[in-house]
């Protein structure tokens, strides 16, 4: 059976997601078999200022209300979760688009009273995604998840997908965004680990989205996950076989 890699679409780069992008992933479903997760902040964004609802973070999580939690079903569940399920079958890869909320996929619980609506994974239906797999789908999960009582949550996409590869027992995770991976002064990190980027969060080179994103990378890699790669979307990231990105490791930073 092939290993499974898990791949996070980014909201900030799916309505661009090109010929190249799903020409890199292609190649890799030859030798992986793909679970995707993807995010939508932007698009949740439109919809928010749409309805006149103001858009609140705090360290890159939204500050999700009844009527946020709303827009984000909307826009994750459905807007964006069949365009890329669309997406990824006109690129000839068989998808099967749902949330974390279906089928118990992402069992969650609140995360922070002052976040509202926003969840942490305490499970992952591994089963139901073994089970897909084995009939050649793409599973493609927007990250809303659901409680015992039946309460959804908002789970951010990093986090989400940082759980799922855990779950699977994945050994890679890439992180698909609208930079070429971890900056500091304009200039990309090759490699980067827990110290490292704690200092940049420290410092504030690292902000707002990119910290979820680094900080599930490192959460990832305490787990069987090996490999987390933050590569840009906008190109084709896999360039003689070798991801172009940020890889988060778990050594000590050189
Ligand atoms: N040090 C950094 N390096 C790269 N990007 C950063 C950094 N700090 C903040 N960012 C921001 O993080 C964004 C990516 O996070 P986010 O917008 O949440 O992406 P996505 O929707 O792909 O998950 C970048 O577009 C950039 O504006
Ligand atoms: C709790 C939380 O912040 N959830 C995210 C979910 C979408 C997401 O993660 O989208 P990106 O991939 O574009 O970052 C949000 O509401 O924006």
């Amino acid at each position: 059976m092939k290993e499974i890699l898990v791949v996070k679409c980014g909201g900030s780069i799916l309505a661009r997601l090109g010929t190249a992008f799903f020409q890199s992933l292609r190649g890799l479903q030859q030798d992986y078999q793909l679970v995707v997760v993807h995010g939508g902040g932007p698009e949740i964004d439109e919809l928010l200022q749409l309805r006149g609802i103001p858009v609140e973070k705090k360290n890159g999580l939204r500050v999700t209300s009844a009527e946020v939690l709303e827009a984000v079903q909307m826009s994750l569940c459905g807007l964006v979760n069949k365009q890329l399920t669309a997406k990824l079958k006109q690129h000839g890869m068989p998808a099967f688009g749902m949330a974390g909320c279906d089928g118990d996929l992402l069992l969650a619980r609140q995360l922070d009273e002052e976040l509202g609506f926003v969840g942490e994974v305490v499970s992952v239906n591994a089963g139901l995604l073994h089970s897909l797999i084995g009939k050649g789908l793409v599973p493609v999960i927007a990250p809303v998840g659901i409680d015992e009582a039946g309460q959804l949550y908002n789970i951010n996409g990093d986090t989400a997908a940082g759980a799922v590869a855990s779950a699977l027992g994945a050994k890679q995770l890439l992180f698909v965004t609208d930079v070429p991976g971890v900056l500091q002064d304009g200039k990309m990190i090759e490699t980067a680990d827990k110290a490292l980027l704690d200092s940049l969060i420290e410092q504030e080179v690292i902000t707002g989205g990119m910290i979820p994103k680094v900080q599930a990378a490192v959460a990832s890699l305490q787990g069987d996950v090996e490999r987390v790669v933050i590569v840009d979307g906008l190109r084709g990231f896999i360039q003689d076989g070798c991801m172009q990105g940020t890889a988060v490791t778990k050594g000590v930073n050189v």
